[in-house]
């Protein structure tokens, strides 16, 4: 398959680990006899730095012509400290959501076997947990209006949702639970907001759709416990777009690292790959960033494109880094390797699954003098 896949590293730890994603795909595209082409763009706070644009017309369009984004991370601590400034690299990446209409954000989070005993959640609580957020992205409150007084004293931001913006999410969640275990746990406020109560309405009409998926409802603050006192509960789950940013971080702690998630960003047309987390500042250059996020972002991108072989090789070699303890500082304080070398053995293994001449040993030489 021939595919042409724009990237957008972005700011902080972007560049790092979103060039292991690229090499990931590389190894993929020799051994499966594919020819993915790669173009940069730039978007955040490295795109206001030389344009004055989070994201410039150029960057945009590339976006839209080519038949995937992978995107690495934007923002930077000069922009974060500084609430009053008038451009931020967030803005570029919601642009870019909106303008591509990107409106179903999937984040799966899996409690990795090897990795059970790294979270600092018990075995017992989280063993089993593979779950499906569904975050709608593209409306709600990061997208209503928002209002500041003349005397700078009063500030709003409206949540503000269409039954068409529920629907459209709502489908992919109820389809995605189908061929999951059938389950489907809507989180919302609907004890508190308006736009929560259209949620449930709107849910439970689609529900009689799809009779097969149980459907049942959470109030994100009861969720947030339930994540961690029970997260093997859920199967899928369908939210709005700040609760499902929130839940999704939160629910990463149950992998044992934020640097594990993945996401896909759909809409009708085009499809956006990111990991959840973001530039990491206090990391950049330090080569102590995960890249697995990353490089499960470009497997969920192949699957998308119905290539999954190639994506269970991605999975695969991932898989086998982390039982290998291959893996960067937040996964292996003892003997962690570099952004690098997580990257340069996911991409071997990945080319040869079965050489056993890959030197696991070699891997961690000399790691104390990288990081
Ligand atoms: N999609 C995005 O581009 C995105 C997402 C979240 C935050 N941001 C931006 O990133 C900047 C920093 O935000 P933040 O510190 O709140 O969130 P962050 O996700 O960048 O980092 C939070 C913490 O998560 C951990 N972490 C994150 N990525 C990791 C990785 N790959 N490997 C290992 N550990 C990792 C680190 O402990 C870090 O301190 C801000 O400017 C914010 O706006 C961007
Ligand atoms: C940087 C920010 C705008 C973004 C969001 O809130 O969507 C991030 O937290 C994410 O999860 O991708
Ligand atoms: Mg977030």
């Amino acid at each position: 398959m021939k595919l042409e896949i724009a990237v957008l590293s972005g700011d902080g730890i972007g560049p790092e680990v979103t060039s292991q994603a690229v090499k990931a795909m590389e190894a993929i595209a020799h051994r499966f006899d594919h020819s993915f082409t790669f173009k940069d763009a730039l978007v955040g706070a490295i795109a206001i730095e030389k344009t004055g644009n989070p994201l410039p017309d150029k960057t945009l369009q590339l976006c839209a012509d080519t038949d995937a984004v992978l995107f690495g991370a934007i923002g930077d601590p000069k922009y974060d400290n500084n609430p009053s400034a008038p451009v931020r690299p967030e803005q570029g990446l919601l642009r870019l959501r909106k303008e591509l209409g990107l409106y179903a954000n999937i984040r799966p989070v899996k409690a990795y076997e090897t990795l059970l005993d790294k979270s600092p959640l018990k075995r017992k609580i989280i063993e089993g947990t593979d779950i499906s957020i569904y975050r709608e992205l593209t409306g709600g409150i990061y997208f209503g209006e928002k209002r500041l007084n003349d005397e700078g004293t009063i500030a709003s931001d409206l949540c503000e949702y269409s039954k068409e913006e529920i629907e459209r999410i709502s489908h992919l969640a109820f389809k995605a639970a189908q061929k999951r275990r059938k389950k489907l746990t809507l989180v919302d406020k609907a004890n508190v907001l308006e736009s929560s109560r259209l949620w449930r309405k709107v849910v439970t009409e689609i529900a009689t759709e799809y009779p097969d998926v149980g459907l049942d409802f959470l109030f994100v603050d009861n969720a947030a416990m339930q994540m961690i006192l029970n997260p093997s509960q859920f199967d899928v789950i369908l939210t709005e777009n700040m609760f499902g940013d929130i839940i999704s971080d939160e629910a990463s702690v149950i992998g044992g690292s934020i640097g594990l998630l993945a996401s896909a960003s759909v809409g009708d047309t085009c499809c956006m790959f990111e990991p959840i987390h973001g530039s990491y500042p206090q990391a950049t250059g330090k080569g102590i960033a995960n890249p697995i996020a990353a490089i499960l972002s470009a497997a969920m991108l192949l699957e998308h494109f119905d290539l999954m072989d190639e994506a269970n090789a991605i999975k695969e070699a991932v898989e086998k880094a982390l039982e290998l303890n291959i893996t960067t500082p937040d996964l292996n304080s003892l003997n962690p390797l570099t952004t690098e070398k997580v990257g340069d053995f996911i991409y071997d293994y990945i080319l040869n699954p079965e050489d056993s001449n890959i030197n696991f040993e070699n891997i961690h030489v000399g790691q104390s003098t990288i990081i």
